[in-house]
């Protein structure tokens, strides 16, 4: 059952593995930029024509980092390069290496490029759907219009980007979303790709995927009636799907709360630990109390944190069943244990003193917090509104690990501390509908609510979600602090209300 997890098809979920993608890339388009023979053979040529604008955005928005492998449209592109040119560019380098003609130099560079390929788990067509549903995503919840998005436009306020979508892209992504029922973002992409361009051939084309997606949609329409949208396309063509809650909070339409009584503060919350080095905390809301804390972990713990989940990162999953990954989380998780690092027992006694909860580690029944989980997102990922606590029951056994894994071993997850270990540089807030807040990360920041009520009942008003990253990265590592070990640190009631 988990045996996709670490699959070569979950790697667009994943920003820091990608990278590794960006390196073969640049090696590749090296070398076809300067193609040993006069005459390059054509995949040579289209990989380069695709290639081009990442060598424009590295030099402009200063490196690979940020305007490369943070854009979801060289993203796309690179997996599309990797995925639809690259099987057929590969056997040209393999005759240049065996070609007598060829010096020694082009001979060594072709060998460094295939001998790259052996060390670098490259990106295979469901990686590709997976970026390409991604992007749609971003479009969609962000509002962006297609046309924006084809110029390689994402934001009002970031300056395009050299890359751009061909016709073929467009076209391609309305196809991909044709074929996974998501037919109403379908249709909006195929219309935009009728305005952009002027063959008539290819316009008559689209229009036919169009009245496709509208008969597709119209159909199960009616078999089941209201599940895309409130009206057949046939009838309302220009409906948008429906904007969730989410979609409102994550593009920021939201009213903000306003409350005069939430104070910024600098101190030790009573902890001698902090004596020295007082916390700076902003509360964002009361009752229930949202916090949010600043410095409260330095860029080289986020470097040494980083480097140990780097080895260890794989695809998210949800809830406590089977464990699937899906597209409500889009992400790639490390659970990193107290004993990898020397920060880590610094970080949690930082914890335990700003919290006054304890935050050790221990077996199953003697913990009081989980290990730290950090979590990387990737193109588009996301996390759709949710609880961190459980829904389950004492005793119930976690299914997909053979059912040896009591989830509410400790006690429930009573409390959330979240750390933000990166500045995102457009979408990525964390979201909370029912308090009417977003938190825009702040690396070294962390939040801190808690997720159960003092009677032990699940507070409805955290629920919260990760919105999409539109540019840059996001990680944030969990700090999930169990319900047991805290029984004297936060007090019980029998209020229902409390
Ligand atoms: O990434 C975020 O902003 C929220 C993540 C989250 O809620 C979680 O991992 O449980
Ligand atoms: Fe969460």
């Amino acid at each position: 059952q988990n045996d996709h997890i670490n699959k070569p098809s979950d790697l667009y979920s994943s920003l820091l593995r990608m990278k590794v993608v960006f390196k073969f890339d640049e090696a590749v388009g090296e070398l076809v930029s300067s193609w040993p023979k006069s005459s390059p053979p054509a995949e040579a040529i289209r990989y380069l024509e695709s290639y081009q604008s990442v060598v424009l955005d590295r030099a402009r928005d200063g490196g690979i980092e940020e305007g490369v492998s943070g854009n979801p449209l060289h993203l796309y592109s690179v997996i599309k390069r990797l995925v639809r040119l690259w099987p057929f560019l590969k056997p040209h380098l393999e005759a240049l290496q065996h070609d007598q003609q060829e010096g020694v130099v082009v001979v060594e560079a072709v060998r460094l490029v295939l001998q790259a390929e052996n060390n670098t788990v490259l990106p295979d067509e469901a990686d590709l759907t997976g970026a390409t549903i991604a992007l749609a995503r971003l479009q969609h919840i962000y509002n962006i219009p297609v046309a924006d998005l084809m110029k390689g436009k994402l934001t009002a306020t970031h300056t395009p980007s050299s890359i751009s979508l061909s016709i073929e892209d467009c076209v391609d992504i309305t196809e991909t979303l044709y074929n996974h029922w998501l037919l109403p973002l379908a249709w909006q992409w195929a219309s935009s790709c009728i305005k952009a361009t002027t063959n008539h051939q290819l316009q008559l084309s689209i229009q036919q995927l169009m009245d496709n997606i509208e008969q597709k949609h119209d159909q199960s329409w009616t078999a089941n009636s209201n599940i895309f949208l409130p009206q057949p396309l046939n009838i309302s063509k220009n409906q948008v799907p429906r904007q969730s809650t989410y979609t409102y909070y994550c593009r920021g339409l939201h009213q903000k709360a306003q409350h005069s009584l939430l104070r910024c503060h600098v101190g030790n919350r009573g902890s001698h630990y902090l004596t020295l080095q007082p916390v700076r905390y902003e509360e964002l809301h009361h009752d229930p109390d949202l916090t949010i804390f600043y410095d409260v972990i330095s860029d080289a713990e986020i470097e040494q944190l980083k480097g140990i989940a780097s080895q260890m990162l794989k695809r998210s999953c949800v809830g406590t069943g089977t464990g699937q990954p899906d597209e409500t989380r889009v992400s790639q998780t490390a659970w990193v244990p107290n004993n990898t690092s020397h920060v880590l027992p610094i970080i949690n006694r930082r914890i335990d003193a700003i919290t006054n909860l304890f935050v050790y580690e221990g077996d199953l029944y003697n913990r009081a917090a989980e290990v730290l989980q950090m979590v990387n997102y990737g193109i588009g990922g996301h996390f759709t509104l949710h609880h961190d606590d459980f829904d389950e029951q004492p005793g119930d056994k976690a299914a997909g690990s053979n059912g040896e894994y009591d989830w509410l071993g400790g006690g429930n997850r009573l409390a959330t501390w979240m750390f933000y270990l990166s500045d995102v540089v457009a979408g990525g807030s964390t979201v909370f509908p029912t308090l009417r807040l977003s938190i825009t990360p702040v690396k070294g920041s962390a939040a801190f609510w808690y997720n159960l009520k003092r009677n032990g009942d699940r507070d409805p008003k955290l629920l919260h979600g990760g919105c999409p990253v539109l540019l840059g990265q996001k990680w944030v590592a969990n700090k999930w602090i169990r319900e047991h070990k805290n029984f004297l640190r936060y007090p019980c009631s029998t209020h229902p209300n409390q």
